[in-house]
């Protein structure tokens, strides 16, 4: 799109410079094509970002609306109106969408009304199929990206969590890690495994089992406050989240320990306790999620070991620092 839209500007541009002598809108031209240009190479190495989109469609609707402005209406400049709402629904979305058609409309309104002479069309004719078709194409665009949106949305959550808690799932824990964390200085995993989970399911049965996993995943999300919590196994959780220095990182470990014992999980007038083992790694540079999530896998594995609802950690300086419960 952004190669389209360069070379479409540089060939009006060089039009508007050379043969028709509009120097303003030419030289805009010429400004739109390099925007395009620099976009495109962007892409190649970062996500577009809706700041650019924004630049793009402003410069794509100066360059139409001023055109309009200047050139006479036999020329059919206005023509181009009608692919604008579908670009600014594209790049932009629903509410960037509204926004630009409608500015769209208020200027290109403003401009017929004050222009000379509508020749060769009739006033009244031209100007009513003008804002029947611009009003069509932008209704249509609008459902559409809705719909799309919505579509695109259900999608990712189908993809991306966990049915049954609500955390994300390991495709969103790669996605996040990979993708989404830039900065992973002072990055802390925490994989937490519940304790004696089996013992659950067989006294009351599969489903409270599935209830106390969904509360274990909220006291979670609730207790960590910053940062993502992901289901990555049975009765299995993977935590990340940044932390200003080590010892911040253990005590909201063992924070989400003792939340886990001390809170009473009421499904259905039973009582139950469970507890937690956690295992802490923090992020050396250059390591995979997988070099990283083995060093937690390492460090709950002691925990376990060791007699479970414990924290166990090993911490920056390779000295393991181990929490017991009280
Ligand atoms: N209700 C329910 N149970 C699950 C789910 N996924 C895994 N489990 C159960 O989790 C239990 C895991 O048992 P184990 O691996 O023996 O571990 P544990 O009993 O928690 O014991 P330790 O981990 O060694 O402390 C099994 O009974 C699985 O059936 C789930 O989605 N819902």
């Amino acid at each position: 799109m952004c190669l389209c839209f360069g070379c479409v500007s540089l060939i009006f541009a060089g039009f508007n410079l050379l043969i028709n002598n509009f120097a303003v809108l030419g030289y805009l031209e010429l400004g739109l094509c390099a925007y395009c240009v620099h976009t495109f190479v962007r892409l190649n190495r970062h996500a577009l970002q809706l700041r650019q989109s924004l630049i793009m469609c402003a410069l794509v609707t100066l360059v139409i609306v001023l055109g309009n402005y200047f050139a006479l209406i036999k020329n059919g400049l206005f023509i181009w109106s009608f692919a604008l709402p579908v670009l600014y629904y594209l790049l932009l979305g629903k509410r960037f969408g509204i926004l630009f058609s409608a500015t769209l409309l208020f200027l290109q309104v403003f401009i017929l009304v004050n222009k000379a002479s509508l020749f060769p069309f009739l006033p009244l004719n031209f100007g009513l199929n003008l804002l029947f078709v611009y009003v069509s194409i932008w209704a249509v665009s609008h459902v559409f990206e809705g719909s799309r949106a919505l579509s695109s949305k259900r999608l990712k959550s189908l993809a991306l969590l966990d049915p049954l808690t609500g955390a994300g799932n390991r495709l969103s824990m790669n996605h996040y890690f990979e993708v989404e964390l830039t900065d992973k200085s002072q990055l802390y995993l925490f994989l937490l495994d519940l304790d004696y989970f089996k013992q659950v399911n067989d006294k009351y049965g599969h489903d409270v089992g599935d209830k106390v996993l969904i509360e274990v995943a909220t006291l979670l999300r609730i207790t960590l406050a910053k940062g993502y919590v992901f289901r990555v196994g049975g009765e299995e959780f993977a935590l990340i989240s940044s932390f200003n220095n080590a010892d911040d990182a253990l005590n909201t470990a063992e924070k989400l320990r003792s939340v886990i014992e001390n809170t009473v999980i009421d499904i259905n007038g039973e009582k139950i306790n469970i507890t937690i083992s956690v295992g802490v790694a923090s992020y050396q540079q250059d390591q995979s999620l997988e070099e990283f999530a083995k060093e937690a896998d390492k460090q709950l594995y002691k925990a376990k070991r060791f007699g479970r609802n414990k924290v166990y950690a090993k911490s920056s300086t390779h000295q393991k620092i181990e929490l017991e419960s009280v």
